[in-house]
């Protein structure tokens, strides 16, 4: 259990919905947020699109294509072929507007698919690409997503379960990174607790373009 001693776990209470998540400023988790037979819809209606294997785990691009490559959006819209969002996923854009989660309607939406094993490094998401508030559901397996403080390094792992959305604004946004490490298991109070297939629905406002 060496691995974990570096980490803070935080499991949101479900009786504090909309709560910030201890330790990471601007950071919020809602728990059950999609009930499971939204769920389960909004996964068949994700596999029964085309994946992208262009990373090592598959993802799906809607509204507008993030280049990896280059960081960015595309300032073309005519030129990356992505396709607008699907009424599901539509669906999510305007009830986080109708909850005032976000400002402005997300245009732009990543799929992110992991499997046990598979993660996403560290990092900030596109600050000149994406607007102020970035808003991701859950679905399949839980997993801890780690946020990293910008201020000495520490690790503070929040568990994301199915049906949660996270919300990531001001200094969770901007200033710490956050990531999933790439492993087949997370720490539980009993035990490592085995991943399965988690996927992820990453709702943004697209604010500015490269090339
Ligand atoms: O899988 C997630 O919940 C987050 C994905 C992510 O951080 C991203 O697409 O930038
Ligand atoms: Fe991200």
């Amino acid at each position: 259990m060496a691995e974990s001693s570096e980490y803070l776990f935080t499991h949101p209470s479900p009786g504090r919905a909309g709560a910030e998540t201890g330790g990471v400023p601007g950071l919020r988790v809602i728990p059950g947020w999609l009930g499971p037979g939204a769920c389960t819809a909004l996964l068949e209606c994700i596999d029964s699109a085309e994946w992208s294997t262009e990373l090592r785990r598959r993802v799906q691009h809607y509204g507008r294509r993030y280049d990896y490559g280059r960081r960015g959006v595309a300032a073309d819209p005519a030129a990356p072929a992505a396709p607008p969002l699907p009424g599901p996923v539509r669906a999510l854009a305007t009830r986080l507007i109708d909850e005032r989660v976000m400002d402005a309607e997300a245009d732009q939406a990543i799929v992110n698919e992991y499997l046990p094993g598979q993660g996403i490094g560290p990092h900030v998401d596109c600050v000149p690409c994406f607007g102020p508030v970035v808003a991701s559901v859950s679905l399949g397996s839980a997993c801890d997503m780690d946020f990293t403080d910008p201020a000495g390094g520490a690790k503070i792992a929040v568990r994301l379960t199915p049906g949660s959305l996270c919300v990531m604004s001001g200094p969770a946004r901007y200033e710490w990174r956050h990531g999933i490490a790439a492993r087949k298991s997370d720490p539980g109070q009993a035990g490592r607790v085995q991943r399965g297939r988690r996927v992820s629905v990453t709702l943004r406002t697209v604010a500015g373009a490269v090339g």
